[in-house]
């Protein structure tokens, strides 16, 4: 356990920490974030033993700091601080078994075969046995890092300081190196306290954060309280969004850069964007609009410019639908990465689609109905483009309104309907597409209440009524 109060020192120059209180349990991986200047190298340093502070006090194991010698020091903790280019000519192997140093007793100890297994594991693990007859000076920045990371592992710490240890590493040595501290933390207990400049890796792997500023601890707690977007645009002065990681439960911050260079000018989506040929209805846009979609290509959340409703023949059937659309969109000169495509087996004169205007907000929708031999569809596709800046909120509350008027219509139509329309709620199958434009004002909310909901609400009705009317108009001809 590392306990530090009131920390308070510097260098000649004057005071960088104010008053530095926290604790890091055992076996935790404990993360350290800040600002440039902030003060987190002087830090890590005072917890080192490398450089004394004024005032306060820390503690391992409920001993203070000052009462260890260098030796028992060396044993308990590890440090590898921020390389500079400056590096012995040693071999490989001979740097990673100076960790070994701090556990040899006496002048004439010898090598032993502990040690040598010690030092065999440690750079299997960091992935350099390769490198070990190679002089330091020749490797690269990553390769180098990986060593002085195994002479810190060889060393056998209780605790282990890192200063950005994944600097200089690429994507996948970043992954490893994170991944085999987290496992070291969790089976051998060992407390890992470590500099980040990459929030989301810090996110990723820590168990807990502390945000510095100005030589100050601002808090101290779960990457999901500490990683805020407001706190950390103030900290940083600059704008971030939050945004959750689609795998595991921690937060991501994404930069939010000056221009995306997918700026167009103001533009309304309306039925003069439509191009309806006999295979297909397509649309495209003059920037990438915002997207949610359960669509073939293009489903989940995203960033689209092309609108593609492919017309298939009754009977198409196919083992691997992605696939085959992601040829059809090609063929025709869509790029499967920025299109949102989908399916449909009735003619592209017999779908419906309107714009819907206002005051301000406006909306185009498209509806298809069909697919099925039976009379009610059994199939409904919906494009719905907001020519507005939606919130996250008005995103979903924008398709809950667009099922709500479409359940209406069907529940209406099942009165008029000779054959079981009940069975055929058009649900299971069904895809939709929200798009907006993201120009302009912020709608927060879409709402059955709030003007954009009521007109997304009208506006869906009438397009899918017409739909399944057309639909029905065609079967019986
Ligand atoms: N050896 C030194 N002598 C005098 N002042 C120093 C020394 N090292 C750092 N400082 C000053 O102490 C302050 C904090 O520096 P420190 O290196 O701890 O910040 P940091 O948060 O680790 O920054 P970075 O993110 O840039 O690595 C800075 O203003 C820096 O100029």
């Amino acid at each position: 356990m590392i306990t530090v109060n009131g920390l308070t020192g510097g260098y000649a120059g004057g005071e960088v920490l104010k008053g530095i209180s926290f604790q890091v349990g055992h076996g935790e991986l404990f993360g350290i974030l800040g600002p440039n200047g902030s003060g987190k190298t002087t830090l890590l340093k005072m917890i080192s033993g490398a450089l004394e502070f004024r005032k306060g006090a820390i503690e391992l194991d409920s001993r203070p700091l000052t009462q260890y010698s260098p030796k028992q020091l060396a044993r308990m903790m590890a440090v590898l601080p921020q390389h500079s280019d400056q590096a012995f000519p040693y071999r490989v192997k001979e740097t990673v078994s100076l960790g070994r140093y701090a556990h040899q007793k006496g002048w004439f100890h010898s090598w032993s075969e502990e040690d040598e297994q010690i030092v065999l594991k440690v750079m299997e693990q960091t992935g350099i046995t390769h490198l070990q007859e190679k002089s330091i000076v020749e490797l690269s920045g990553g390769e180098r890092q990986r060593v002085y990371l195994a002479q810190a592992l060889a060393q056998q710490p209780r605790i282990l300081l890192l200063d950005e240890p994944t600097n200089h590493l690429d994507l996948s040595f970043q992954k490893e190196l994170l991944d085999l501290l987290k496992k070291w933390a969790a089976e051998e207990e060992l407390t890992v306290v470590s500099i980040f400049h990459d929030l989301n890796l810090a996110s990723l792997y820590c168990d807990r954060l502390l945000l510095m500023e100005n030589g100050e601890v601002l808090i101290v707690d779960t990457p999901a309280e500490v990683l805020k977007e407001e706190r950390i645009k103030a900290v940083y002065k600059t704008k971030v969004k939050n945004h959750p990681h689609p795998e595991i439960a921690r937060p991501q911050l994404l930069l939010v850069p000056k221009s995306d260079g997918n700026q167009a000018a103001n533009f309304q989506i309306d039925a003069s964007y439509l191009d309806i040929g006999s295979d297909r209805i397509a649309l495209k846009t003059p920037a990438k609009l915002r997207t949610m979609s359960s669509g073939i290509t293009g489903a989940g959340i995203g960033w689209h410019n092309s609108f593609v409703h492919r017309v298939v023949p009754m009977d198409y059937d196919c083992s691997d639908h992605k696939a085959e659309m992601a040829e059809f969109l090609q063929a025709n000169g869509f790029l499967p990465s920025e299109t949102v495509a989908m399916m449909t087996a009735v003619p592209a004169e017999s779908v419906a689609h309107r714009f819907f205007k206002n005051g301000e907000v406006s909306i185009f929708i498209m509806v298809s109905a069909g697919n099925t031999h039976r009379e009610s569809p059994r199939n409904i596709n919906t494009w719905l483009f907001i020519n507005g800046r939606i919130s996250e909120e008005a995103f979903i509350q924008s398709a809950m309104t667009a099922a709500e008027a479409k359940i209406r219509v069907i529940q209406e139509l099942q009165g008029s309907s000779t054959s079981d329309a009940g069975q055929s709620a058009g649900i299971s199958t069904d895809s939709i597409c929200i798009a907006a434009t993201q120009q302009g004002e912020l709608i927060a909310y879409a709402g059955t209440a709030s003007p954009l909901g009521k007109l997304i609400s009208d506006g869906i009705y009438s397009c899918t009524k017409q739909a399944i009317l057309n639909y029905r108009a065609g079967k019986t001809l």
